[in-house]
């Protein structure tokens, strides 16, 4: 993969990462907060680094920090919780080649692995029993214009694209990007305020509104736990 020199400095987290290890920021189990997983037991392998640097991010803790666990590692302490759910997460997993071992690892062992992906790295190599949970980055993300566009012919109807709305000005752009490519029709679509700034009320409202057959998406955990408080 390549990505812009100007950018490569947002990697510096992952160099010297021995071939064959994952740079992890966190394990954990949790309740999935999101997508139609929702409200599910889930193992969270968060996982280090991100290229993009949404505005309003909230988990930039994980751009940097964490340790290096061989796959055997990773795959033994995921089962160890013995869920059937886990979820690959970050930061973006898929700037580490060995996410890719990791996933069809977990797939081979019984599990449902999802993935969430920013949507500005290629899911093409993604192992079609994952399940898909790709962002389209809105203008207030400040990173739309590293949307991956080539990627929505990768996806599976199976898989879930989400929006993360900051503004009326997102949610245009959004209905627009909906329209656009035929979203609803071909895949689930969520539609998720950022927390705080967006009350999700509005978000209902303008949802309604606009006719689109397309799922509000609250992040559960935010509102069952403390919105900053890590590792849930
Ligand atoms: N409970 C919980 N559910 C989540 N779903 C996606 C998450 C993420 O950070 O990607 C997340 C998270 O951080 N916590
Ligand atoms: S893609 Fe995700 S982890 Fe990366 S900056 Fe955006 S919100 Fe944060
Ligand atoms: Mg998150």
């Amino acid at each position: 993969m390549l990505f812009p020199v100007v950018e490569n400095h947002r990697l510096d987290a992952l160099r010297g990462k021995p071939v064959g290890s994952l740079m992890v920021h966190e394990i954990y189990r949790s309740l999935q907060g999101e997508s139609t997983f929702a409200g599910l037991p889930c193992v969270f392998v968060r996982l280090t680094a991100c290229s993009a640097r949404c505005v309003w991010c909230d988990t930039p803790h994980a751009f940097r920090g964490g340790k290096v666990l061989s796959l055997d590692a990773v795959v033994g302490e995921v089962i160890g919780y013995g869920c059937p759910l886990v979820e690959l997460t970050g930061g973006e997993p898929l700037l580490q080649e060995e996410s890719h071992e990791l996933m069809t690892r977990l797939a081979d062992s019984g599990e449902t692995v999802l993935l969430e992906t920013s949507g500005t790295v290629p899911v093409e190599r993604v192992d079609r029993r994952v399940h898909i949970i790709m962002d389209l980055k809105c203008p207030g993300s400040g990173e739309c214009e590293n949307n991956l566009w080539s990627n929505l012919g990768w996806l599976k109807p199976t898989d879930q694209i989400k929006f993360v709305i900051a503004s009326r000005e997102d949610f245009d752009w959004t209905v627009a990007a909906i329209r656009e490519h035929g979203l609803d029709r071909r895949f689930t679509v969520l539609l998720s305020s950022v927390f705080g700034p967006v009350n999700p009320a509005v978000l209902a409202e303008w949802l309604l509104d606009s006719g689109l057959n397309v799922r509000l998406q609250l992040q559960l955990h935010k509102y069952i736990w403390e919105p900053n408080a890590r590792g849930v």
